[in-house]
């Protein structure tokens, strides 16, 4: 397949999409200024057109335009629409002064607020600031749901991952916390991901925290939430992780990494699903599940105090192990292939040389399946001739290895099968048996030991 006629045209600019929430039909203009500024519009009259733009496009920032008209419905379409993408960045509009319910919707979504008529390149410029602060935030990665076209299936007969699979639709269908563990790659977040999607909290949001990934002054006020003006930095007020996945799931990845104290707060919002945000106390209650996972040993965690013991017994009531790529070696070839053709899309047809299969069986994997899917990644586009070897995998001294395994296992095959002739044609007397091959007797019966046959 050609390559380049896939491509976009060289002049083909590429636009962020833009929700504008507009039930009066007052900026008619938007689109033709802010076309010009890379965005692309996309009008919705309600929450019920926005939501299934918001589904189709990657929309990060959104502007609302308030009148003196519709500000009670307004409110109620925002609110929805926070539910399903809480990690959009809002901007208002108006062209009136804003009753107190309207003043209200402005400080609990908004991060700023323009009246018309305004300058449209200072407009844009702010937009720009928004897309900005939306890429950065960790919430980028929340979905308003799990989409599971997009998830990769666990295939595979083994009996680890048949097992997997039982367990993922049993523990989907109840609402307790679930304790994944698993080698680093092995899969934890993508079965985080299908415990969601399988259960019935699958239209609602499903949000990830890797605690490692979070400096730990930040960690507090990411999971909790912060009110404006609670810290130095505070700005504005902030809607933590937890709240970010009211109606849908956390996924608190790398648990071990959280510091002790806010183990404590973890544990109480176990107990009685409320939260604080930092700099108010008006306790919000939070409706969503918890899933966990931890490459490290909880237990030496709480033997070496890092971690505390009540806690994990609070987190650890169903359990899911996601086995090693090394434990169902035999199978590799299926998730080979399955990352060949998603990476060959719109490329030319790859596939495995033998020596690429034999290595890919014997590797022992320490990076697991991420690793076996960046080493194809790589091959792939090293790969001149659609064929990819055990060297552009990287693997050439597990292929040696294999070939050397290979050898010795043909050699016992050959063994046995000249021993079991001379047993057979000298009836079972041992010494006729070792003579006609010109061994000693005791050369024989080693060999047959080896060989794991019974004289
Ligand atoms: N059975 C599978 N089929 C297809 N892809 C898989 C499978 N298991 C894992 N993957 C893919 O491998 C990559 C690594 O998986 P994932 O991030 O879930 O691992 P993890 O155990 O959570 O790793 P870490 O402990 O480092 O966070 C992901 O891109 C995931 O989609």
């Amino acid at each position: 397949m050609d390559r380049q006629s896939k491509r976009p045209p060289a002049e083909t600019i590429w636009k962020r999409c833009l929700l504008v929430l507009d039930p009066e039909k007052c900026l008619p203009e938007c689109s033709k200024y802010l076309n010009e500024a890379a965005w692309s519009c996309l009008i919705a009259a309600s929450a019920v057109e926005a939501l299934p733009l918001l589904r189709k496009h990657n929309i990060r920032v959104a502007v609302a335009f308030i009148s003196k008209s519709n500000q009670g419905h307004l409110a109620k379409d925002i609110s929805a629409i926070q539910a399903q993408c809480p990690a959009l960045h809002w901007i208002a509009v108006s062209d009136c002064t804003l009753d107190k319910s309207s003043a209200w919707i402005l400080s609990a979504n908004f991060i700023d607020y323009y009246h018309r008529p305004f300058d449209w390149q200072r407009f844009a410029d702010t937009l720009g600031h928004a897309w900005g602060m939306a890429q950065l935030s960790p919430s980028a990665t929340s979905k308003p749901a799990a989409n599971r076209d997009m998830l990769p299936a666990i295939k595979g007969d083994h009996p680890l991952l048949q097992a997997l699979r039982t367990q993922l639709h049993k523990f989907g269908q109840s609402d307790e916390t679930v304790l994944l563990s698993g080698e680093t790659g092995s899969g934890k977040g993508l079965c985080a991901k299908w415990l969601h999607y399988l259960s019935e909290r699958r239209n609602g949001p499903f949000v990830t925290v890797n605690c490692g990934a979070l400096p730990a002054g930040l960690i507090h006020s990411t999971l909790f939430g912060h009110e404006k003006g609670a810290f130095t930095d505070a700005d504005k007020r902030y809607i933590g992780h937890l709240e970010q996945a009211d109606g849908g799931t956390l996924f608190l990845d790398e648990i071990a990494d959280l510091p002790l104290d806010l183990q404590v707060n973890l544990l109480h919002f176990l107990d009685d699903k409320q939260i604080l945000r930092i700099g108010s106390n008006k306790p919000i209650t939070v409706n969503c599940r918890l899933l966990f996972a931890s490459h490290q040993d909880l237990e030496n965690a709480i033997d070496e105090g890092r971690f505390r013991e009540d806690l994990y017994h609070r987190i650890n009531v169903l359990r899911l192990h996601v086995p090693s790529l090394r434990q169902y070696s035999d199978e590799v070839m299926l998730l080979a292939e399955q990352f060949i053709q998603s990476n060959a899309e719109n490329e030319i047809v790859q596939s495995f040389s033998d020596d690429a299969c034999c290595a890919m069986k014997h590797y022992d994997w320490p990076g697991n399946v991420r690793e076996l899917r960046n080493r194809i990644r790589r091959a792939s586009v090293m790969s001149d001739d659609g064929i990819i070897t055990a060297s552009l995998l990287g693997l050439d001294h597990v292929k040696k290895h294999a070939l050397c395994h290979d050898l010795a296992s043909r050699r016992d095959e050959l063994d046995a099968e000249v021993l079991l002739k001379a047993i057979s044609d000298h009836k079972h007397n041992i010494s006729a048996a070792a003579r006609s091959l010109n061994i000693s007797r005791a050369t024989f019966y080693r060999l047959l030991k080896k060989c794991r046959i019974e004289s």
